[in-house]
C-alpha cells in the first residue's frame, strides 16, 4: 500500500461525503493544533491505529499510551514523514502526561474475544480498565472527545459516563462509542450483494455494538438495489456477526484489529473535522440519546466544534427493521444497566 493510499483512508467517511472537503479546507500548515491520545496503543488495534493517525494531517501531537511497549511503537511511527510529533508513554505513572491537553482520546485498551466468547464475556476485565482510564481522562483532559472502542461498547460507554458524572466532568456531547466498524462492514457486504462500488455506498447502522443490537438500516442504503427479503435478512445477520466471523477466522489470536483500526481512524478523523468546524460531518455512533427510551443508542450523529452537535433520528424503517429494533432494546437496556451498576458499585 502506498503512502497516498494510506492517507486516503483518513479522507473518507462512512456516512457523509462532506468530510472529503477537509484536505482542501485545511492544509497541514493551516490546520489547528490537535492532540490525539491512543490508550492501548501497543495492541492489535492500537498499532495500526497509531499508524493511521500518524498519517492524518489534522493531528499535530500523537500521544501513544499503553501499560508497556509504547516507546517502541512511538519511535517506529515517529520516523514517518507527516506533521505530527509522536511521543510514547508506558505505565500508569505516565498516563497523566500522555493525556494532558488531548483533544481526542481513543481507547482500544482491553482484552479481545476468543472463539466461543461474547463481547459481554470481556466485561469483567475491560470494565475495570475503562473505569481507571476514564478516571484519568476526567483529571487530565476533561474536555477531550472520548472515542470508546473497548468492548463491550454497550456497557463501557455507560461506565465512562458514570465515571465522568462522578468527577463532575460529564458532557454527553463528548462521549462516543465507536460503532464505525459495523458501518464499514455493512457497506462492504451491501456493495458485494448489490454489485455497486463500495465507495458510493451509505448505510446507517443503529442500536448498539453486539449481536442483534447491531441493526443495519438496509432499507435506507444507497445506491438503491432491488434485494430480496432473504438477501436483506442474510446481510443483516452477516453485519451482526461480522465480529464473530473475524474472531473465528483468527482462531484464538484475537478479534478484528486492522479493519477496526481503519474504522477507528475514520471516526477520529470525523471528530477532528467537527472540532475544526467542517460542516456536515455525520457518522453513526453510540451516544447519549433520546432516539429511543434507552439512555444510550447508536444512530447518525452530526459532529461539530463541541462534539455531538445533533443526534439524528432513525428515519423511516421497514417492517423487518421495526421488529429488529423492538428485539434489540431489552438486550441493549440490560448491557447499559450493567455498565451503570458496575461504575457505581466499584
Ligand atoms: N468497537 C469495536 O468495533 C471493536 C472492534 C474490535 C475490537 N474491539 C475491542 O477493542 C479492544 C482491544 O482489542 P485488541 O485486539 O487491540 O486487543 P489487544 O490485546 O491486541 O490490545 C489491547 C491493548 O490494551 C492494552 N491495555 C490493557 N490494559 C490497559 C490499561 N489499563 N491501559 C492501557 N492499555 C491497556 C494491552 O497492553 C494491549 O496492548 C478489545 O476489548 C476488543 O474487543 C472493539
Ligand atoms: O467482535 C469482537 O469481539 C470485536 C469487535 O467488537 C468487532 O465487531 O469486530
Amino acid at each position: 500500500m502506498t503512502l497516498s493510499m494510506l492517507r486516503s483512508v483518513v479522507r473518507r467517511t462512512s456516512t457523509s461525503g462532506a468530510s472529503r472537503l477537509t484536505r482542501r479546507q485545511f492544509s497541514s500548515e493551516a490546520a489547528p493544533e490537535r492532540k490525539v491520545a491512543i490508550l492501548g496503543a501497543a495492541g492489535g488495534i492500537g498499532q495500526p491505529l497509531s499508524l493511521l493517525m500518524k498519517l492524518n494531517p489534522l493531528v499535530s501531537t500523537l500521544s501513544l499510551y499503553d501499560i508497556a511497549g509504547t516507546p517502541g511503537v512511538a519511535a517506529d511511527v515517529s520516523h514517518i514523514n507527516t506533521r505530527s510529533q509522536v511521543a510514547g508513554f508506558a505505565g500508569e505513572d505516565q498516563l497523566g502526561q500522555a493525556l494532558e491537553g488531548s483533544d481526542v482520546v481513543i481507547i482500544p485498551a482491553g482484552v479481545p474475544r476468543k472463539p466461543g466468547m461474547t463481547r459481554d464475556d470481556l466485561f469483567n476485565i475491560n470494565a475495570g480498565i475503562v473505569k481507571s482510564l476514564c478516571t484519568a481522562i476526567a483529571k487530565y483532559c476533561p474536555n477531550a472527545l472520548v472515542n470508546m472502542i473497548s468492548n463491550p461498547v454497550n456497557s463501557t460507554v455507560p461506565i465512562a459516563a458514570e465515571v465522568f458524572k462522578k468527577a463532575g466532568t460529564y458532557d454527553e456531547k463528548r462521549l462516543f462509542g465507536v460503532t464505525t466498524l459495523d458501518v464499514v462492514r455493512a457497506k462492504t457486504f451491501y456493495a458485494g450483494k448489490a454489485k455497486v462500488n463500495v465507495s458510493d455506498v451509505i448505510v446507517p447502522v443503529v442500536g448498539g455494538h453486539a449481536g442483534i443490537t447491531i441493526l443495519p438500516l438496509l432499507s435506507q442504503a444507497t445506491p438503491k438495489a432491488n434485494l430480496s427479503d432473504e438477501e436483506i435478512v442474510a446481510l443483516t445477520k452477516r453485519t451482526q456477526d461480522g465480529g464473530t466471523e473475524v474472531v473465528e477466522a483468527k482462531a484464538g489470536k484475537g478479534s478484528a484489529t486492522l479493519s477496526m483500526a481503519y474504522a477507528g481512524a475514520i471516526f477520529a478523523d470525523a471528530c477532528l473535522k467537527g472540532l475544526n468546524g467542517v460542516p456536515d460531518v455525520v457518522e453513526c455512533s453510540f451516544v447519549q440519546s433520546n432516539v429511543t427510551e434507552l439512555p444510550f443508542f447508536a444512530s447518525k450523529v452530526r459532529l461539530g466544534k463541541n462534539g455531538v452537535e445533533e443526534v439524528l433520528g432513525l428515519g423511516p424503517l421497514s417492517d423487518y427493521e421495526k421488529k429488529g429494533l423492538e428485539a434489540l432494546l431489552p438486550e441493549l437496556k440490560s448491557s447499559i444497566e450493567k455498565g451503570i451498576k458496575f461504575a457505581n458499585s466499584n
